[in-house]
């Protein structure tokens, strides 16, 4: 959540002396001087209030009331399945499309009020979507110097300073198509960038890159967003890029906002079935309860929540959230189905005898023999009525 910026009246004791007359007096004079903000670091800079947007042509809602706050400085991401929103979302904080209702205040201007707003060249963001609209006739100094207005006396410097930023300090002759597709990303980047926006909005911006050059440009574009202090929105359907990226997350789904807060808050704590599938699909075992404890084709496992569950109930976890045990002494138990290496972790299908499976984490290093019987606890779970 946003904090609050204040105003506040400084006053200024001087504590006075007066030794004339050979004697003391204590005055006390109080000065009120110039106001001083208070600026908490983590102030707002985006307050998104109530927005709604309904295309014309279109029967559904692209966002439905949508409230959101970015603090300044910081990361946001934006997932969501394809077409739940995300883009319409960049589009009308640039400026680029008007919502039906709702407001935008932008560093303490309200840029958006339900159909007045104004213009998108009149704020200062930056928007970088995922075609990159690089000028295929122009090298990538010419690119970026594009960004900048015509009177700016050194853009040639402010260019090449935009460049050496993302690293493509001795390419700026290139054109874009001598380009990786990173570079061009990059390249995109420094352009935004060019023109020091307060805010930067980039949609999907890994969708064309590999797992490799992802990873790096991650990392990159978080090194870039935090140096220069800029505030970042980014929008991506992959929830595992925007966990390890940002500071805070906004889950959409068919336009409405389902939570939204920092990204290991969100995982750990998912406010519904969507955001928590919205992470990888969780395990589930339906089970029967009992007075203590659920049964299931994988045994029986104590928990004294199970008297208020009526009689089916679904077990759901995450494959990190239950252990694989050497010691028969546990509850829970399947055969080894399937393992699937990840190099630094594996994950092991267990079934049970009516050809149920679930998927468990384990260590990279261990040996599971498929068709051998494995004992699992659950960890962590979350319970939900199976009709
Ligand atoms: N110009 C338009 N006219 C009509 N409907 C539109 C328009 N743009 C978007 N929509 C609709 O609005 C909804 C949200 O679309 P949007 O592009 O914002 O989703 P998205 O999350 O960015 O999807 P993707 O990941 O595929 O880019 C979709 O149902 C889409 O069909």
């Amino acid at each position: 959540m946003a904090n609050k910026s204040g105003l506040f009246p400084l006053h200024l004791y001087i504590l006075c002396l007066d030794l004339n007359f050979n004697r003391i007096t204590l005055t006390f004079v109080s000065y009120k001087v110039l106001p001083i903000y208070i600026i908490d670091r983590e102030m707002s800079l985006l307050s998104i209030t109530n927005l709604s947007k309904k295309f014309p042509q279109s029967k559904t809602y692209a966002l439905q009331d949508i409230n959101l706050e970015i603090a300044e400085g910081s990361i946001q991401a934006i997932v969501g399945e394809n077409g739940s929103g995300k883009t319409s979302l960049l589009k009308v904080i640039a400026g680029l499309e008007h919502p039906d209702k709702g407001s935008i205040i932008f560093s303490g201007q309200t840029i958006v009020n339900g159909k007045v707003a104004i213009s998108a060249e009149q704020r200062e963001i930056g928007v970088i979507f995922d075609d990159y609209a690089l000028f295929p006739q122009l090298n990538l100094l010419e690119n970026v110097k594009v960004a900048l207005q015509p009177k700016e006396k050194h853009s040639t410097q402010i260019a090449r300073d935009s460049l050496a930023l993302v690293g493509l300090e001795d390419s700026y002759k290139l054109f874009p198509h001598q380009l990786s597709s990173g570079q061009r990303q990059r390249a995109a980047l420094a352009r935004a960038l060019a023109s020091r926006p307060k805010i930067l909005l980039l949609d999907d911006p890994f969708k064309s890159l590999d797992t490799r050059f992802k990873n790096e440009m991650i990392q990159d574009l978080q090194d870039i967003v935090k140096s220069t202090g800029i505030t970042a929105i980014i929008a991506s359907h992959h929830a595992k890029d925007a966990l390890s990226l940002a500071d805070n997350l906004a889950i959409l789904h068919k336009g409405t906002l389902q939570q939204q807060g920092p990204p290991e808050e969100i995982y750990r704590n998912p406010a519904n079935a969507y955001v928590a599938n919205f992470f990888g699909k969780r395990n589930e075992i339906v089970a029967t309860s009992t007075p203590d404890g659920f049964y299931s084709g994988f045994g029986f496992m104590p928990d004294p929540e199970s008297v208020k569950f009526n009689e089916k109930v679904k077990i759901l976890f995450r494959a990190e959230d239950a252990k694989i045990k050497k010691d028969a002494n546990q509850p829970l138990s399947g055969t080894i189905h399937r393992t699937l290496f990840y190099g630094d972790h594996q994950i092991v299908k267990l079934m049970d005898d009516e050809g149920h499976q679930v998927s468990i984490k384990a260590h990279p290093g261990r040996n599971f023999p498929l068709g051998e019987r494995m004992f699992f606890t659950i960890e962590k779970y979350e319970l939900e009525e199976a009709f």
